[in-house]
């Protein structure tokens, strides 16, 4: 699975990995994700500006809530420790020196959104790949639209939210967007970076 990703990622800039974790694994996720939520610790997403942290919701509407602690659930230990390894063999095959990554749970309600951007910070640079996992299904909407690498006007692919899934990419070429979503939307999303210091959360 992990060279699979690799090669993708070489050819199209990104790669959709079904299964990354099982669906019991998602349903803890999910518990431990309600858990926070109920405890009122999502806050509405950023978007940065030179470094300044913004809330504009013209451009991203959703709430997140950025992980600090994977021991507190065995479900997120697991998807550490993939992650992980997926991270060491990303570093292998493209010479890369990632060394962590920032992680976020993400609630869209229905109607929100995430206007098309890229993931690494113009100013910083230290997001290197970006991995997004979604913990239900999208029947309708809410879709993660991928553009082409060498042109980002076209779309390469649209790609539905299912449980387990998923999608990995590169911080910097990869420009995508989250098509407004008809129901709640639920995804855990880390950027791998290869700076050591803990960086300001947007
Ligand atoms: O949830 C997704 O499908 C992508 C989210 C995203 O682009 C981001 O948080 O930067
Ligand atoms: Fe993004």
């Amino acid at each position: 699975m992990l060279s699979e990703i690799c090669l993708e990622l070489e050819n199209k800039g990104w790669s959709i990995v079904d299964h990354f974790l099982t669906d019991s694994e998602c349903h803890q996720l999910m518990e431990h994700l309600l858990v926070k939520e109920n405890e009122d610790s999502f806050r509405s997403a950023g978007v940065s500006r030179h470094l300044n942290k913004q809330v504009n919701s013209s451009i991203r509407d959703s709430k997140i809530f950025w992980i600090n602690n994977f021991e507190e659930n065995s479900a997120l230990q697991c998807y550490k420790a993939k992650v992980s390894d997926l991270m060491i063999e990303l570093n292998q095959y493209f010479f890369l020196s990632m060394k962590r990554f920032e992680s976020q749970f993400a609630i869209y309600e229905r109607g929100g959104f995430y206007k098309k951007h890229v993931d690494q910070h113009p100013e910083t640079r230290h997001r290197q790949v970006s991995c997004v996992l979604y913990l239900e299904d999208c029947k309708e909407g809410g879709e993660l639209v991928i553009y082409n690498k060498s042109n980002r006007l076209e779309v390469d692919k649209c790609v539905t939210p299912r449980r387990g899934r998923m999608v990995v990419f590169f911080s910097s070429g990869i420009f995508h967007e989250v098509l407004r979503a008809c129901e709640k939307r639920f995804s855990l999303t880390s950027w791998l970076r290869d700076d050591e210091q803990l960086p300001f959360t947007i």
